[in-house]
């Protein structure tokens, strides 16, 4: 059983739209919309790993993450600990640097059949936040 410490970005714009990217077909959670972010080196903080995974992923510096939520989720193959980072201050502007499909969309629209299950209550939690704004 893989066991697994990842960190992702909730890319939020000021119009409150979310910068996401599509995996590859080829990867783990095919196909699925997400956050950016990888796999916690050993030796990193999560916080360097999200800096570090969104200059390879999106091509920005995230300046003063803040961390948002930290789930657990079991998948069949893999045990993941998820750090979920609000990075809502930046350098450059996201792309999708390794070939992949990214969008902004926005917050409300965040369709979460179109992520991974473990995403679910991270984006219960960040539509739930914007009605209460
Ligand atoms: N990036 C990302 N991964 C997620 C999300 N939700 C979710 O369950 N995952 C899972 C899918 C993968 O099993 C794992 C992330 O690993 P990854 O494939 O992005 O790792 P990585 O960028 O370091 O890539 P690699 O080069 O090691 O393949 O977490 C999410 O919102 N964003
Ligand atoms: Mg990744």
């Amino acid at each position: 059983m893989k066991v697994l410490q990842i960190a992702v970005g909730i890319i939020r714009n000021p119009q409150n739209q979310i910068f996401i990217t599509q995996r590859a077909a080829d990867a783990h959670m095919a196909n699925k919309w997400e956050f950016p972010g990888g796999k916690i080196e050993s030796g990193e903080t999560p916080e360097q790993a999200l800096v570090r995974e969104l200059q390879e992923e999106v091509g920005i510096t995230a300046l003063e993450p803040r961390l948002f939520d930290k789930l657990e989720y079991q998948f069949p193959d893999r045990h993941i600990t998820l750090w979920f980072w609000m990075v809502e201050r930046w350098e450059g502007e996201p792309w999708g640097k390794e070939g992949q499909p990214g969008n902004w969309v926005e917050l409300e629209a965040l369709d979460a059949d179109k992520f991974p299950p473990a995403n679910e209550p991270v984006i219960t939690k960040l539509t739930q936040e914007l009605k209460a704004c």
